[in-house]
């Protein structure tokens, strides 16, 4: 598709978003182009003025009926003055306007997107990188604020102009407004082969920007990394190689709108020479008013000079409908898991949980889970053990619904969570996973995360449950010492002790516990188990674990095999069953035997 019409597909876009700003919009519209009529009248005046000088009592204001020459330069001194009091007073609001207009749609724009990507699934953030989310949400918004702040009056004046100055120079000499004319269809050509060639290069430009964005956010998040495997100049040669990209896609861009300005300078001058050639000719014959002369020379100047612009205002244009693409597009990403937002889960929620003939495969790599079906009494412990990568979390993502099965379905108390609110589903879950993310801020903004404003001894009791009290007590600022980014200034076994004391607070019907403990010492796990059995009291939990030994007293173990239940019974069971579940636990407690093949759990 041609890529103008692209542009022109992202501006109706942008109108369409842009509904509840019209107004707003018309109103900044109406002052720039009073503010271009105002700004084009003096060289009117002049032109009268001179006619005035020249003609006296037979100038064209004599006709109004003002006969004296003096009396004219006054009232003409007096229509000056008026006329640039207006044009900088319209110059104010046009400025104002569009200003204001460009910071609320940013924000807007910025806001809207942000909270549409928050409700997109999990699946969308797995096939993107979060650099390049940021710079949709940053870089591309600030360049289309950039065109509004300034690109869009420019654009909407040069059309004024155009059309303001075609009416007079037509009145005036049809001749010689057809000459002035005669370059404008080469310079509307050369500016849309212009914007043609330019917009494939400014799509190119966003896209390495969001190459660039998600390289630097990637390592400056994987730092640690890079200097322990000492990979600085290996990353520093691959952030200066998406910055050569990035460079090389803005060169090119640029030949290009380098090139236009220099061709559209040359067709000015020969609109302008034939103006003054031509005008002169017949002014000399009398054929033309000396007056209307002036006013042809001075606009022919007015006419064309502003479009020498025109290239930097397209320019402008085309990298904001660049960006305007891509936020929309982004802003139209669809939701698959959708939301049963005004159904909640029946109240109270007793944590009755069932799993039946749940069949699902991640797109990307097919791996998945196959036919699970599992039942877990209110109240009761589920432990799931298996090897890595035979679907456990799967099947947590699958109960939180971070994604729908393709087979089966999920139920709480019996009833399917397809079919309940997100909100209420999420709410009755606490989950502590594998992966700890702690926010910026105290350890206290960390634990109330769930429940803000809970009080100081609620606080306290969910950090002692989860062991997590000495070690704040043992901080200069305790509660209120600040944990840096994603916690950097925590050991691992204090974040996870973090995360599990921040589910615990809001005290939720079923808690996940997603390897939750793999990082603590021995001592702080056993004495983390001995809080489990109160915090399990009166809740449903399904724990998973690789240390068997942190989960012999669950009321049921189910062994996960390549996306299936192997095997499932107490511990007590599964050990006479003499399956996978024995040989790892001998292999654990140092009882395996050398012809025991350990399950790699
Ligand atoms: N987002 C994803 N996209 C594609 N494949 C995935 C994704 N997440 C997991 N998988 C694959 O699905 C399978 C099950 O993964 P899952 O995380 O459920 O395993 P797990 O039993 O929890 O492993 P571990 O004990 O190592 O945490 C694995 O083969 C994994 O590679």
């Amino acid at each position: 598709m041609a890529s103008n019409t692209l542009s022109f597909q992202a501006l109706v876009r942008l109108l369409r978003y842009a509904k509840g700003y019209r107004r707003r919009i018309l109103a900044a519209t109406t002052c720039s182009i009073i503010n271009r009529l105002f700004d084009i009248a003096p060289e009117i005046l002049i032109g009268v003025a001179i006619d005035v000088v020249v003609n006296r009592e037979d100038s064209f204001i004599a006709l109004l009926g003002f006969t004296m020459p003096q009396e004219q330069i006054l009232m003409l001194a007096v229509l000056t003055f008026l006329i640039w009091a207006g044009e900088s007073l319209f110059e104010y609001f046009y400025e104002i306007l569009w200003c204001n207009l460009a910071q609320r749609l940013q924000a807007d724009l910025r806001q809207d997107t942000y909270e549409h990507v928050q409700r997109l699934d999990i699946s969308f953030f797995e096939s993107q990188s979060s650099g390049r989310l940021v710079a949709i949400m940053n870089d591309d918004v600030n360049q289309l604020e950039r065109f509004l702040n300034g690109g869009a009056n420019s654009l909407i004046q040069t059309g004024v102009t155009v059309v303001a100055v075609g009416i007079v120079f037509f009145v005036l000499s049809p001749l010689i407004a057809l000459l002035a004319f005669t370059p404008i269809p080469l310079i509307i050509w050369g500016a849309f082969f212009f914007q043609r060639k330019a917009s494939p290069l400014y799509s190119n430009v966003r896209e390495k920007v969001g190459d660039l964005s998600s390289r630097l956010s990637n390592n400056l998040s994987g730092i640690a990394t890079i200097k322990s495997f000492t990979a600085e100049v290996r990353e520093a040669e691959r952030l200066k190689a998406a910055s050569e990209a990035y460079v090389e896609a803005n060169h090119q861009a640029i030949r290009i709108s380098s090139a236009f300005i220099p061709v559209i300078r040359m067709a000015i001058l020969v609109g302008f020479l034939a103006t003054f050639t031509v005008g002169g000719m017949l002014a000399l014959e009398d054929s033309l008013n000396v007056g209307a002369y002036g006013v042809l020379v001075f606009l022919t100047q007015r006419l064309l000079w502003p479009l020498t612009g025109l290239a930097e205002v397209i320019d402008l244009y085309e990298r904001a409908m660049a960006s305007t693409r891509r936020i929309l597009d982004l802003l139209e990403v669809p939701v698959m898991v959708k939301d049963k937002s005004g159904q909640p889960l029946s109240q109270p929620v007793r944590g009755r949980v069932s799993f039946e003939g749940v069949s699902f495969h991640y797109e990307s790599s097919g791996m998945g889970v196959d036919g699970v079906s599992l039942h877990v009494p209110a109240g009761n412990t589920l432990a799931l053990v298996g090897a890595t990568g035979s679907g456990k979390s799967t099947l947590i993502k699958l109960l939180l619904r971070f994604y729908d099965p393709q087979q089966g379905q999920v139920c709480i108390d019996g009833q399917p969570i397809r079919e309940v609110s997100l909100c209420s589903l999420r709410q009755a879950i606490g989950l502590v996973s594998q992966e700890v993310y702690l926010f910026e801020g105290s350890i206290r903004d960390n634990i109330t995360y769930g429940r803000p404003g809970a009080c100081e001894t609620d606080i306290a009791e969910a950090a002692r449950m989860a062991e997590a009290w000495d070690f704040i007590q043992t901080l200069p600022e305790g509660l209120d010492t600040l944990v840096g980014e994603r916690g950097v200034r925590l050991s691992g076994g204090q974040r996870q002790r973090l995360s599990l004391a921040r589910a615990l607070l809001t005290d939720p019907p079923i808690l996940v516990l997603d390897e939750a403990t793999s990082a603590v010492d021995n001592e702080t796990e056993a004495a983390i188990q001995r809080s489990l059995q109160r915090i399990g009291y009166g809740r449903t939990v399904i724990i998973i674990a690789h240390r068997l030994s942190t989960i012999v007293h669950a009321d049921e173990i189910i062994v996960i095999d390549q996306g299936r239940v192997a095997e499932q019974g107490t511990h007590t069971e599964l050990l006479e069953a003499e399956g996978r579940y024995a040989t790892q636990w001998r292999v654990q407690t140092g009882m395996a035997k050398a012809v025991d093949v350990p399950l790699p759990c």
